[in-house]
């Protein structure tokens, strides 16, 4: 077909799905040049406002997306967007920009012929590699994958022959059920839901959560429209004014022009830091805001709404459902959480949207577990070469791995199609999968490239476990012993806590063994529970991370469990940890909990104990007859000595003092103590009770 023929169809089809509410995925197979300028011609034929262009050879006028965060793309549209595979095909953009295309808008890829495409994906190539993986370790599975899945899709193909056009389009949208200013019926109820957290009891607040596009930014703007006509005060706060224009606008355009200033746009890290308050605080994409930003938001303002998306691949992790979410059943049990299913952008049987979700996996299975404890689970072993022909069992791994981790993206997926040392290991009954565990296999360097690692002469990719035992921890020759890291381990919500978990490291301790692996680790964002049940499985803390994880304060830590080595080799090092922990808690843990702190560490040896003299000053002082200053070096090294059989309500005040170096007025607030000597009474009784038989 001549191009000026196609592009004649192009626009009639763009036409036709204007009228239908939705968007138009074209791709466009041929080679670079060409398709450059055909775009270029397609671009001076239609119409558009905004163009986003994610790839090199952007023109002009479009807002080049790549380099962008995935989050930076939230709550943006566009009426174009083109995808130049030809540089570089980063998925989670691409999953991530797909959602700011408006009704009647077109995505546009631009690729080679498909199998050319896929050919030329080896690490010769690596721009054309679906995700800038590691080349050594690349082998093409998740580019196989998405040009499959990819054929399937409901979209218009084009080659230098012909252009086919959809499958099938869909119907009309639905007739609008909503009254103005709503466009949907359950936009309207998040209104409502809105405005009686404001009505309504403190305290409750509501968490407004929806895939791209279905009016979120705009309920909170129309509703604070109507709050503010009625005089209320209003903040609202997102990661960034960007984020945060769509609810502006709406609000704008409904409020009365006398009360425009009864709502301010505040970004979050200036909200902390003013004392400023109001009848209501929006916060939009607050999936976006690290979580202890919201817990502190959460303290300062009693009526609060949460507007948000949720999918990893945009950026926000699902750390705020998973995290944010834990949080709020703590703090304020009565609050609430609404979903808006229903797309406002475009019309839910959206083919982009379609393609998309497709495409990469993102669905989640809507299907029932059913699981019976008495019926067999068997444990099986998958590696990248075995999911091509088992997209179904994928599907399931990926989604656990989704739900259950907040940093899960799209590239998780690609490294499980092409990272030929990842292995995963399910646990199944009747086809589905329980719980599953994703596995790294490393080691096994040679020892004079260890050695140069320990130097920090270099560094390998994938190594993560060796790396930091070569590094961090000056083992290098435990990175050339063969090692597995536990990636990932995630039990499906329903079915947690009730020892799935442990029998999955169970059969992953018995493999291991059979392939002589010599030690099994792990490294993740340390919270008590956590740790507890690692601890319980046989894994010893060797090292905690100096930086905490921006969304979620919490530190790294690494974990070691001999197989077939030599057990002492990894008490040494838990030894060692706790010893390195203790001495620089205060200056390097500054928001560590205590009690983590406290199951952290572990007994120290070598703290001499107290003289008898030194005792007897301890009991004069639990009799009120010596002053704490005075016995103050007497108790930290008591404290020291015998922590870890101490009950709770001492430990933890003691490790706060003795550890963490708190103040007085930072210890008193944190267990809400009166005054010191009020401390000071409960410290006494509980010391006397504790050294009367030494004395
Ligand atoms: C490297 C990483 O991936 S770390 C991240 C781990 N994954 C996640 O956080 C995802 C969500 N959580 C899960 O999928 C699961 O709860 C897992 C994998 C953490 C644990 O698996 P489960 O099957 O729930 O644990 P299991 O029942 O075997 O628990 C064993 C022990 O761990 C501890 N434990 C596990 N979960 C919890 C919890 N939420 N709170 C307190 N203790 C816990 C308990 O001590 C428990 O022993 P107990 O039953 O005698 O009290
Ligand atoms: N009631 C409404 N009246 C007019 N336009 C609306 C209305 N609700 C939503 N829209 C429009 O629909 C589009 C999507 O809405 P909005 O941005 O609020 O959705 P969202 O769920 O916040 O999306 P994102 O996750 O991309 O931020 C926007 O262009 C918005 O202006």
């Amino acid at each position: 077909m001549p191009v000026t023929a196609l592009l004649a169809q192009l626009q009639q089809w763009q036409q036709q799905a204007a009228q239908l509410h939705i968007r138009l995925p074209v791709i466009w197979q041929g080679s670079q040049d060409n398709l450059l300028s055909h775009a270029a011609v397609l671009l001076s034929t239609i119409s558009y406002d905004k163009l986003y262009w994610l790839g090199t050879e952007a023109p002009a006028d479009a807002v080049n997306l790549t380099g962008k965060q995935n989050y930076q793309l939230l709550g943006s549209e566009c009426d174009v967007l083109v995808v130049n595979a030809f540089s570089g095909f980063n998925a989670d953009l691409v999953a991530a920009s797909a959602g700011c295309v408006k009704a009647g808008g077109i995505w546009l890829l631009l690729c080679p012929p498909f199998a050319k495409w896929q050919q030329q994906a080896n690490p010769a190539h690596k721009s054309l590699l679906p995700y800038p993986l590691d080349a050594a370790t690349h082998q093409g599975g998740f580019l196989s994958f998405w040009l499959t899945q990819l054929q399937q899709q409901n979209a218009l193909f084009i080659n230098e022959q012909h252009a086919t056009e959809l499958l099938s389009w869909p119907a009309m949208a639905q007739p609008n059920q909503a009254t103005a200013p709503c466009i949907t019926a359950e936009q309207q109820v998040a209104v409502k839901a809105i405005l009686y957290v404001v009505s309504g009891h403190r305290r409750r607040p509501l968490v407004l959560t929806a895939d791209r596009g279905r009016g979120k930014s705009a309920a909170l703007g129309i509703t604070a429209a109507q709050l503010a006509a009625a005089g209320k005060q209003i903040i609202l706060t997102a990661p960034s004014p960007q984020a945060a224009a769509t609810a502006l606008t709406h609000f704008s355009q409904h409020v009365p022009a006398a009360q425009q200033s009864n709502l301010q746009f505040i970004p979050f890290d200036e909200l902390l830091r003013s004392t400023k308050t109001a009848d209501l605080l929006l916060v939009d994409e607050a999936a976006a805001i690290p979580t202890p930003v919201l817990q502190q938001l959460l303290q300062r303002f009693s009526r609060i709404v949460f507007a948000t998306t949720e999918h990893g691949y945009e950026g926000t992790g699902r750390g705020f459902q998973l995290r944010f979410q834990q949080y709020l059943n703590q703090q304020c049990p009565g609050w609430r959480k609404l979903q808006i299913q229903q797309p406002i952008r475009y019309q839910q049987a959206d083919p982009l949207e379609q393609l998309i979700f497709n495409c990469f996996l993102l669905r989640q299975s809507s299907n029932e577990l059913t699981y019976s404890a008495k019926d067999k689970i068997s444990a099986l072993t998958y590696q990248a070469k075995d999911w091509l022909n088992n997209t179904n069992k994928l599907q399931q791994v990926f989604s656990l791995l989704s739900l259950a981790h907040y940093q899960t993206q799209i590239k998780d997926l690609a490294a499980l199609l092409d990272n030929p040392r990842l292995q995963v290991v399910t646990l199944e009954q009747n086809s589905q999968v329980l719980a599953c565990v994703l596995i790294s296999s490393e080691g096994d360097i040679p020892p004079e490239l260890a050695h140069q690692i320990y130097l920090g002469e270099r560094r390998v990719q994938g190594h993560l476990l060796a790396q930091s035992l070569a590094f961090h921890l000056a083992q290098p020759e435990l990175a050339s012993l063969s090692l597995w890291r536990i990636m990932r381990i995630a039990v499906q919500p329903a079915l947690q806590k009730q020892g799935l978990g442990t029998k999955l490291l169970g059969f992953i301790s018995q493999q291991a063994e059979q392939q002589n692996i010599r030690y099994l680790g792990t490294s993740f964002g340390v919270s008590t529970e956590l740790l507890q049940f690692w601890q319980r499985n046989g894994y010893q803390a060797i090292r905690l991370g100096v930086s905490s994880d921006k969304a979620s304060a919490e530190y790294s830590i690494l974990m070691l469990k001999p197989v077939t080595a030599d057990g002492e080799v990894v008490q040494q090092l838990n030894r060692q940890f706790g010893h390195n922990l203790f001495l620089t808690l205060s200056g390097q843990y500054p928001l560590l909990n205590t009690r983590l702190a406290l199951q952290l560490a572990t007994p120290l040896p070598d703290i001499p104990a107290l003289t008898e003299a030194e005792l007897k000053q301890l009991a004069l002082f639990c009799r009120n007859q010596r002053p704490y200053e005075l016995i103050e070096p007497i108790l930290q090294r008591w404290f020291c000595k015998h922590y870890h059989a101490l009950p709770p309500e001492l430990a933890a005040p003691l490790c706060s003092l003795y550890w963490q170096h708190s103040s007085w007025p930072a210890l008193l607030t944190q267990y809400g103590f009166n005054n010191k000597n009020s401390a000071l009474a409960l410290f006494r009784q509980h010391i006397a009770k504790l050294i009367s038989a030494a004395i």
